[in-house]
């Protein structure tokens, strides 16, 4: 769903000013972004309690492919199970404060920028939250572009919840291939870490192999104008569009 923009002053005493500058150099500089210790622990605690008891619930489904779901060949691609949540359900109070965090950096970087508009977008939306869950065993999700035809999602944030996470036991590695370099980008998914990425071609990336249980929740930001004729295109070829 989309959120009103409230109109405030940023001043540098504002504790998520560094942040948001931090956020606008790194994805100006590098189209990645990695916060750590972004809620704190105890908060990221709750959050994961919140998350943990979701998944026992079984409210969980198998990853849904945008592409021939069912078939085997959808089970080698990825393997994560995912929910939807817009963060007013029972029982997501934490998550629900966690999605106002992001979305305040969010929106304040973005209008923080000179011209009001980060890497050239000017956001006004997203999708609800998606929550994942590698199972373990190997679960994985193959390389990737989030938004390859331009269905109107700029910005890629994901907030992981693994405690103790290391890479060398567990594996779930997130390796992003920034577009026009072979460097990659290895990002392990620890508690309480905060991640930004364009979602367009400019950042392909694969999770890698995963033998502890995995936990993120995602959001998708929509750039104004994308979205718009996105919505536009898919109504007139009455086809649904890719994203919540
Ligand atoms: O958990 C991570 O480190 C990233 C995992 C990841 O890329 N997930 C993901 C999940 C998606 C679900 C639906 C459509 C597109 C999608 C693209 N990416
Ligand atoms: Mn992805």
């Amino acid at each position: 769903g989309s959120f009103m923009v409230n109109n405030y002053y940023m001043d540098s005493s504002d504790p998520s000013y560094e942040i948001c500058q931090r956020v606008i150099r790194d994805m100006t500089q590098y189209g990645v972004c990695v916060l750590d210790n972004f809620l704190g622990k105890e908060k990221g605690l709750l959050v994961l309690n919140e998350v943990l008891e979701m998944y026992r619930s079984g409210i969980f489904t198998a990853g849904q492919l945008v592409s021939n779901p069912g078939s085997t060949e959808a089970q080698t691609i990825r393997s994560d199970r995912i929910t939807w949540i817009d963060g007013r359900e029972p029982h997501c109070f934490y998550i629900r404060q966690l999605i106002g965090q992001v979305d305040n950096i969010v929106l304040k970087a973005n209008k923080m920028v000179n011209n009001g508009k980060m890497g050239d977008y000017i956001i006004n939306g997203r999708t609800k939250a998606m929550v994942a869950c590698y199972p373990g065993s190997g679960s994985h999700y193959v390389k990737h572009v989030d938004n390859p035809n331009k269905d109107g999602r700029c910005i890629t944030a994901i907030y992981y919840l693994n405690l103790d996470w290391d890479v060398k036991r567990c594996g779930g590695l997130l390796r992003v291939f920034p577009e026009g370099t072979n460097q990659v980008a290895d990002i392990a998914p620890i508690f309480d870490r905060m991640l930004f990425f364009w979602s367009d071609r400019r950042n392909p990336h694969e999770v890698q192999p995963a033998y502890s249980t995995r936990y993120a929740i995602t959001l998708w930001y929509f750039d104004a104008q994308e979205r718009e004729e996105a919505l536009r295109h898919y109504k007139e070829r009455g086809q649904p569009s890719s994203s919540k």
